[in-house]
């Protein structure tokens, strides 16, 4: 399969939100990264239902929203209704995975699950059947335009591995600091869906930037 290019609006200017939706609807961007703060899990606030709303309504791509938030299990169904279509939690915020990632499909969702640099993949051996993506941090969230964190590579063959193993067809994703040097090396790894937010939108040109992401050969 192709590797996928999903841009994080959350590097997006908000202040012409509408147009740079409408720049990714032109681009070769597979999906839209949605990246949802609450100043708890995180030590940042983004936005929340009204703002994915309007996203969603210029949006011609899927939307695969990252709940960086604790107790996810709240507002799943709201999320799914101003236009998720894939929903990631984060393992550490869920003491309930296997319950909530049932939630999230019976909305119509796909399944994501998101690990913090410090979380090992192997916590998901026996619920991988149950995910559709796996969301590798590669910086710790919270904010945008920070330092990939190198062991990354390690833990993306892991979950690779742990795919093999289990014959789970889940997309491998990787989000922070992906740029035109590490995104061959990350593909090469395993990666199936790179998330990409301060490359793209800080770049002179977005839609090249994207294009180039989504033509890496390895
Ligand atoms: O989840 C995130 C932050 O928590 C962002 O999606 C991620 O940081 C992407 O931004 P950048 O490409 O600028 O690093």
């Amino acid at each position: 399969m192709p590797h996928l290019i999903a841009p994080s609006v959350l590097a997006a200017n908000f202040g012409q939100l509408a147009q740079d939706v409408q720049m990714l609807n032109q681009s070769a961007a597979d999906w839209i990264h949605v990246d949802v703060m609450d100043g708890r899990f995180v030590p940042n606030i983004s936005f929340g239902f009204p703002v994915i709303e309007s996203i969603q309504k210029v949006a011609q791509k899927p939307m695969d929203v990252h709940l960086m938030i604790v107790e996810p299990e709240k507002y799943i169904e709201q999320f799914r209704a101003v236009g998720a279509d894939t929903i990631s939690v984060h393992l550490e915020a869920c003491p309930h995975l296997h319950r909530t990632l049932q939630q999230i499909k019976a909305t119509g969702a796909k399944a994501g699950v998101a690990l913090n640099p410090h979380t090992p993949v192997t916590l998901l051996a026996d619920v991988i059947q149950d995910i559709d993506v796996v969301c590798i941090m590669s910086v710790n969230p919270g904010f945008g335009g920070q330092k990939f964190i190198e062991h990354t590579y390690r833990k993306i063959e892991q979950l690779k591995a742990l795919l093999l193993e289990t014959g789970s067809d889940c997309l491998i994703e990787i989000d922070g600091g992906v740029n035109q040097q590490n995104a061959p090396k990350l593909l090469a790894a395993g990666a199936d869906v790179l998330v990409a937010g301060s490359f793209v939108f800080s770049s002179a040109n977005p839609v090249q930037t994207i294009q180039e992401l989504k033509t890496i050969k390895i």
